[in-house]
């Protein structure tokens, strides 16, 4: 992208140094939390490590100006709490996330599947994908090639050659574009509704959007993530799926692509 030269990449591969890889691997056969996907969202929990998070204000959906100011407050302190967690709980949490991804994912081993490489204190998939990969997977990192414009999404194994993309993330460097079934999209914050916070780019909500099939949508983040809305607007699409480390639910019509709808 223009302004964001290659830098020589130094980039972590996932393996047994990780942490979370480490006690991941204890969870060989994780229960399955399918049977816990609740339509309504009703468990509505205020994390209770953390002070309140978003600022309480009343908002007309139809004031823009005033839900972006709200959308960057709101960000700014829900990226600060998710950083301060500590690194026993964020263990903890993320082996939780990942026991329910990878049931929701059990449908999905023939699918070439959008993940993300975590920043910011981002729940890390890598270990677990780069095992479901074995099952014969494929991934793809997203790639921001221009501000306002859709995601690209690039091939990616553990060997692939990365470069750096905008915020510095990893990214290959090979430029072949590849269209995901299945999106993975990280959360900021979400609310009951399956609508999602990003990071103010609108990049996944562009990429959505700009395919002819709608890929699947699952997004994941912590449950202090939770919100009781966000004020969405007519560009923002609602994830299929929204998995945390409490919490799975799924939109009433949600279906894996070519697969019978998994909920009971
Ligand atoms: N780990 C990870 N990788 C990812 C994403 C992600 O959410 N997580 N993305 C998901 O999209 C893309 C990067 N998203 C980006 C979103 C915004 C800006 C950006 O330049 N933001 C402006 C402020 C935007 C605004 O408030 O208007 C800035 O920081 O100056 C950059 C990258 C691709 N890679
Ligand atoms: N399909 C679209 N077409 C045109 N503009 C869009 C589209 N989707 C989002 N936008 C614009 O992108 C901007 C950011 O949107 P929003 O606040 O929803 O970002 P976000 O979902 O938090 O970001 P991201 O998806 O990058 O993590 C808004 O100005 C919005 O109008």
């Amino acid at each position: 992208m223009a302004g964001h030269p290659p830098k020589p990449p130094e980039v972590p591969q996932p393996g047994p140094d990780d942490p979370h890889h480490a006690a991941f691997a204890e969870y060989s056969s994780p229960p399955c939390f399918m049977h816990e996907l609740d339509p309504t969202f009703s468990r509505s929990q205020a994390d209770p490590h953390l002070p309140s998070k978003a600022p309480l204000v009343e908002l007309e959906g139809s004031d823009w100006p005033g839900v972006r100011r709200w959308r960057k407050e709101t960000r700014a302190a829900l990226i600060e709490q998710r950083l301060q967690i500590s690194a026993n709980e964020r263990v903890a949490r993320s082996l939780r996330i990942s026991e329910a991804l990878k049931s929701i994912l059990s449908t999905a081993s023939d699918k070439l599947v959008g993940f993300y490489w975590p920043f910011r204190g981002e729940f890390d998939a890598r270990p677990l994908l780069t095992e479901e990969r074995g099952q014969g997977m494929r991934l793809a990192l997203p790639v921001v090639v221009e501000k306002g414009q859709p995601l690209q999404f690039r091939a990616w194994s553990p060997g692939t050659r990365m470069t750096r993309g905008v915020w510095n993330i990893p990214i290959p460097a090979d430029d072949e574009a590849v269209e995901p079934d299945v999106l993975i999209a990280p959360l900021v914050g979400f609310d009951p509704a399956g609508y999602r916070l990003g990071y103010g780019g609108g990049f996944y909500d562009r990429t959505i959007a700009s395919r002819a099939v709608k890929p699947f949508v699952i997004g994941i983040g912590f449950e202090l993530a939770r919100l009781p809305t966000i004020h969405p607007q007519p560009h923002d699409i609602p994830m299929d799926v929204i998995v945390t480390d409490t919490d799975a639910w799924s939109r009433p019509a949600a279906r894996m692509p070519s697969y019978p709808d998994l909920r009971p």
